[in-house]
Parts: structure tokens; sequence; C-alpha cells
């Protein structure tokens, strides 16, 4: 938990309610939280999720690793306090986007299961939806799509998730997707059908 530094700041309520949001959009607010080694399919399942959903007229947004890696926090590496870090601050990120009644999707390693379940404590109750993308490492190194995997078994990348840092799988998931053995469509699918069944997708 990061502790909290400056004094003297007050919480200031929102005069428009999340409820009245919810009426002006048609749907709840929720954070899809794509969790998976690099290459399962993270992100290309969640930006397959937000055209679906835009499509519906679903006000949606993509937080994606690389390019929040660039902007937001890029003053972070991939150590564990780091990951811990980049994980709290885009959680918090999300959280916001949450609040404005946007339903974001999130791809990143999240390796650590204690930073995840961190986010899911920020959120209200039934808004953190934690979605493993399940594909085996013997897939996402066959995959390789930006050639890291055979750059950290040559050990030219230290600390590199799955081969020598840890990969913490979800054990109390909303939704587990088979990356290994399922299409892209197929898996995006699944993610619809959830957000229908827990009832985000209307108010
Ligand atoms: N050491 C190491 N370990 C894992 N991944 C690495 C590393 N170095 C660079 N990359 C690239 O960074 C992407 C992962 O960033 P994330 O912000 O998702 O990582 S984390 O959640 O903080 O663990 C990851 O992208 P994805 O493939 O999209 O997951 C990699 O391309
Ligand atoms: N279920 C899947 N079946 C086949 N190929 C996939 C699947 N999921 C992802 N891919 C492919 O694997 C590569 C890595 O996917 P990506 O979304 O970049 O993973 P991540 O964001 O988790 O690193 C991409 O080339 C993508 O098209």
């Amino acid at each position: 938990m990061a502790e909290q530094k400056a004094t003297n700041v007050t919480w200031h309520e929102h005069n428009v309610t999340s409820e009245e949001r919810q009426k002006l959009n048609g749907h709840k607010g929720a954070v899809l939280w794509f969790t998976g080694l690099s290459g399962c399919g993270k992100s290309t399942i969640a930006n397959a999720v937000d055209r679906l959903l835009h499509d519906r007229g679903i006000h949606t947004f993509v937080l994606d690793g690389d390019n929040v890696r660039m902007g937001l926090n890029k003053n972070l590496g991939f150590s564990p306090e780091d990951r811990t870090e980049n994980i709290r601050r885009i959680g918090e990120v999300a959280k916001l986007f949450c609040q404005g009644g946007t339903i974001v999707l999130t791809a990143f390693i999240s390796p650590y299961r204690e930073d995840r379940d961190q986010v899911r404590e920020i959120l209200d109750d039934g808004e953190f939806h934690e979605v493993y993308v399940n594909a085996s490492l013997e897939t996402c190194e066959e995959r390789d799509p930006k050639g890291l995997y055979k750059k950290a078994r040559a050990g030219e990348i230290k600390g590199f998730t799955g081969i020598d840092a840890p990969y913490e799988a979800p054990e109390k998931g909303e939704l587990e997707l088979d990356s290994d053995s399922k299409g892209i469509e197929e898996l995006a699918n699944e993610v619809i059908a959830h957000l229908e069944a827990t009832g985000r997708l209307s108010v």
C-alpha cells in the first residue's frame, strides 16, 4: 500500500452522481482487468472486446501496457517494486474512468496476486472483473511477437515474466479465457457474455 504523503487534503464529493451517469450512458462502469503472460493475448482480446462494445454504443477505453509505460509510468521498470507501482497507478486511473461511467479494459501482465487484489479493493462491489487470459508459456514463447522471449532465453533481458520472474495466476478471478485453444473472436464473445450475465451492460 502506498502511503499518503500530502497533508491538509480534503475529499470532494461529486455533484453528478454515478447513478446519473449510468442513466445517461445506459450502462454501468466496470474495470475488465486482463492479466496473463506476455503474448497470451491480453491486448488483442481487450481491443476486440472494445470494438464489439463500442459498436453497441457502450462507452469504453483500453489502457494498454506498452502505451502507459511510455507516458504516465515512463519512470518505472520491471523490478518487483516498479511493477507494483505500475499496477497501483493503473488501478487508480481505471477507478477514475470507472467512476466516470466507462467500461475500462486494462491489458497488463500484473504478475502479483496481491497487486491485483489491491485494485479490486479500491473499487466498489461488482466493478472489478479479473480476466485471466490463460495461455501456456509454451504457446506464448511460440507466438513471441516482439522476440522478447528469445532475448530472455539468451539472457539479454533479465527478470522476464515466466522465464526468470514470477507470474501468479488468479485463484478467484471472475473469468478465465483459454487462449491456448480458442480464437480471439470466440474469447471476445465470452467476455461480452460475462458482462451481460453480470448486468454491467444495462442500468
Ligand atoms: N522483464 C520484462 N518482463 C515482462 N515484460 C516485459 C519485460 N521487459 C519488457 N517487457 C514488455 O513490457 C510489457 C509488460 O508490461 P506491463 O506493464 O504489462 O508489466 S507489469 O504488469 O508491470 O508486470 C510486455 O508486453 P506484453 O507482451 O504486452 O505483456 C513486454 O513487451
Ligand atoms: N487466442 C489466440 N489465438 C491465436 N493467436 C492469438 C491469440 N491471442 C493472441 N494471439 C496472438 O498472439 C500475439 C500476442 O498477443 P497480444 O495481444 O499482443 O498479447 P499480450 O498483450 O498478452 O502480450 C498476437 O500476435 C496475437 O494476434
